[in-house]
C-alpha cells in the first residue's frame, strides 16, 4: 500500500459494523456460539462474495450477521474494525449499526449496543480514535418497526449522534420514513440516509427535503440531475462515497467509470469510505488506492478527499 495514503489522517463516515465482519471472525464466532454454517470453510465463504446488485449482497450480509449473539461478539467485531482504523490512520469514525438485524432474531437491543459502545469507548482511550455512533433503520421494514426501534433506543439516547437509513433502496423511498425522522430530530438526533446508490435522484431530493439529512450516503446518482448537483455544491452537502462497494455491487461496471473525482473537481464535498469492507475487498486505504490505480487520483486530490472527511464529521 502507498505510504503517503496511509499517512493521511482521515475520518470514516460510512461504515456498517456488521459489514466489517471478516470471514475468519465469522467462523470463530460460529464456533464459539455453536452455530452450524452453510459454508465449509473461510475460502468457501469468500467464494460466495460475488454480487450482481445490492439485494444479493444484503441477503448474505444478514445471513453472516446471525453469528453475532453476545455482547462479547459485538465487542470483538467493533474492536477488530478499530484496529484496522488504527493501522490506516483513521482518527475518527462514525459507524452505523442496524439494531433490527439483531432484535428481530431475539438479541436484546442493549446487548448489541453495550458491546459496540464499550469497544468504541476503549478505542478512544487505548487507540486515540474518536467516534459518533449512528443508529440505522432498515428501510425494507415498516415505518412502525422503525418507530419501535427508536423507542428502544430512548434509554440510551446519549450513545448516538444520528439516525440513518439503509438496506434495500429500490421501492423504499425516504418518504416512507419522514415521520420517524421527524420524531428522531425532535429528540435531538441528527439525520443521514443512504440515497442515490441504486435509487434515482428523486430519492436524494426526498432525503434532503423530507428527512433533512446532514449528509448523503452514496449519492453517486446525483450526477444525473443538474439541479440537484447545483444544490449539493451550493450547500456543500457531504457525500459519503464508497468506491469498492459500488464496483462490487455493480453500480458502476468498472472503477475507471466511477464519478467520484469528477464530482470532487466540480466542487462536491465527497469523501472516501469502505461501506462493508469485509465483503468488498478493503478498508478506507484500499478504496483510496483503487482511485489512484484506476482513476489516476493525485496526491493533492487524496488530500482534499481526506480533508473533506474531517470537515464532514457530525461529532
Ligand atoms: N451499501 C449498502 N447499501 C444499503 N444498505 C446497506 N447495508 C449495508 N451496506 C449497505
Ligand atoms: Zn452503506
Amino acid at each position: 500500500m502507498y505510504d503517503w495514503l496511509n499517512a493521511l489522517p482521515k475520518a470514516e463516515l460510512h461504515l456498517h459494523l456488521e459489514g466489517s465482519l471478516e470471514p475468519e471472525l465469522l467462523f470463530a464466532l460460529a464456533e464459539r456460539n455453536k452455530i452450524k454454517l452453510p459454508w465449509h470453510d473461510v475460502e468457501a465463504l469468500r467464494g460466495a462474495y460475488a454480487f450482481n446488485n445490492l439485494q444479493e449482497f444484503l441477503d448474505l450480509y444478514y445471513q453472516g450477521a446471525d453469528v453475532l449473539r453476545t455482547e462479547q461478539d459485538f465487542y470483538d467485531l467493533t474492536w477488530a474494525y478499530l484496529l484496522k482504523c488504527k493501522a490506516q490512520n483513521v482518527i475518527h469514525t462514525e459507524p452505523f449499526f442496524d439494531p433490527q438485524t439483531h432484535t428481530d432474531r431475539g438479541i436484546p437491543f442493549e446487548v448489541v449496543l453495550r458491546g459496540i459502545k464499550q469497544a468504541l469507548v476503549d478505542g478512544e482511550k487505548q487507540l486515540g480514535i474518536s467516534h459518533g455512533l449512528i443508529l440505522s433503520f432498515l428501510r425494507h421494514l415498516s415505518e412502525e418497526q422503525a418507530f419501535n426501534t427508536l423507542e428502544q433506543a430512548r434509554p440510551f439516547r446519549d450513545a448516538f449522534i444520528a439516525v440513518g437509513l439503509d438496506s434495500s433502496e429500490m421501492g423504499h423511498p425516504p418518504s416512507k420514513f419522514q415521520r420517524v425522522f421527524d420524531r428522531a430530530r425532535s429528540e435531538g438526533y441528527l439525520t443521514v440516509a443512504h440515497a442515490g446508490e441504486e435509487g434515482p435522484p428523486e430519492y436524494i431530493w426526498q432525503a434532503l427535503d423530507l428527512l433533512k439529512i446532514e449528509r448523503i450516503d452514496h449519492g453517486v446518482r446525483a450526477l444525473e440531475d443538474e439541479r440537484l448537483m447545483q444544490r449539493i455544491i451550493d450547500e456543500q452537502i457531504p457525500l459519503t462515497v464508497c468506491p469498492l462497494s459500488n464496483i462490487k455491487l455493480r453500480v458502476f461496471d468498472d472503477m475507471r467509470q466511477h464519478n467520484i473525482l469528477e464530482m470532487l473537481e466540480r466542487g462536491v464535498k465527497v469523501t472516501v469510505n469502505s461501506d462493508d469492507p469485509a465483503y468488498f475487498g478493503g478498508y478506507v486505504n484500499e478504496n483510496f488506492a483503487a482511485l489512484h490505480d484506476s482513476l489516476g487520483m493525485t496526491e493533492a486530490q487524496a488530500r482534499r478527499l481526506a480533508q473533506n472527511s474531517l470537515e464532514a464529521r457530525l461529532s
